[in-house]
């Protein structure tokens, strides 16, 4: 597995364009995020545009988290550039079990071969058809319970699946890792997850896929326990986050990473 630190400092060198579809909630904060880790984000869906702005992009994500028909088409129509331009795309089943629309919507994206699919266990269990509707966006299943599931969704995709949590598990169907970076504020704060998908993607463009998500994982989770010394709840919990993304040096997230292969 290749030097977590060589992995960020690679991302931040490449700097990489990055196309989000994502929901109306993650849209600032995860502009935000990326900015601070040093990746250049844009938000857009508009049918008119996305495949022109697809083409042009170094990596993708897509999330289902506040969706719709038209941007339903838009999603499956980026989906089919990022493959036609072998550009890495990032899928997020937000809430994938939670009603019919979702559960058609979802295995619709998931055929067109995501190069990384990152959720909480209950979207994963949800998506690979073997699960729970979770709590709306939120889980209600253990990452362990998950693994399996996980491991069948990298499969049939062909990517990799990551399962967030407490401890995240990182799967390409053979190979596993475990990352325990992270911090228990986290999931009270909205979108953190939605926005690590945009940190996964910029991680991808020109790295392994595996290791790339792998050290993503544990670059957000580390920044996640520097701000915990700095903050008083979820709000100043947020800034602090921006501020350690943007802080966190290669050689500490080489020497904090807590990931086990
Ligand atoms: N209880 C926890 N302790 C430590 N880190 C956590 C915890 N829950 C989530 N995280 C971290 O928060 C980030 C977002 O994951 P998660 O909350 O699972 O996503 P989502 O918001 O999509 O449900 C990940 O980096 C994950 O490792
Ligand atoms: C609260 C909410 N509702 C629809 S999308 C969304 C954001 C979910 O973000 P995350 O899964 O990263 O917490
Ligand atoms: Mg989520």
């Amino acid at each position: 597995m290749e030097d977590l630190g060589q992995s960020l400092d690679h991302m931040r060198h490449t700097a990489p364009l990055v196309h989000n579809i994502t929901n109306y909630v993650a849209m600032n904060v995860m502009a935000n995020v990326m900015l601070a880790a040093g990746a250049s984000p844009a938000m857009l869906h508009a049918r008119e545009e996305v495949e022109e702005f697809a083409a042009l992009a170094q990596a993708i994500t897509i999330n289902i988290g506040t969706p719709s028909p038209a941007w339903a088409e838009a999603m499956e129509m980026a989906a089919k550039t990022a493959n036609a331009h072998k550009t890495p795309w990032v899928f997020d089943p937000v809430a994938v079990g939670a009603t019919a629309y979702r559960r058609e919507l979802g295995p619709r994206l998931l055929a067109l071969s995501p190069s990384v699919i990152r959720g909480n266990a209950s979207e994963i269990l949800a998506l690979a058809g073997v699960g729970t509707a979770g709590k709306g966006a939120d889980a209600t299943d253990s990452v362990d319970a998950a693994q399996n599931a996980a491991r069948d969704l990298a499969h049939q995709s062909g990517g990799i699946v990551a399962v967030t949590g407490p401890v995240d598990f990182v799967t390409d169907g053979d190979r596993t890792a475990l990352i325990a970076n992270g911090h228990e504020m986290m999931p009270r704060i909205t979108a953190l997850g939605c926005s690590l998908n945009g940190i996964i993607a910029a991680f991808l463009v020109g790295q392994d896929p595996f290791d790339a998500t792998v050290a993503a994982l544990a670059y957000y989770g580390l920044a996640g326990e520097q701000a915990s010394q700095k903050a008083e709840g979820p709000a100043s919990f947020q800034t602090a986050f921006i501020d350690a993304l943007y802080q966190l040096d290669p050689a500490a997230l080489t020497q904090g990473a807590r990931v086990t292969v």
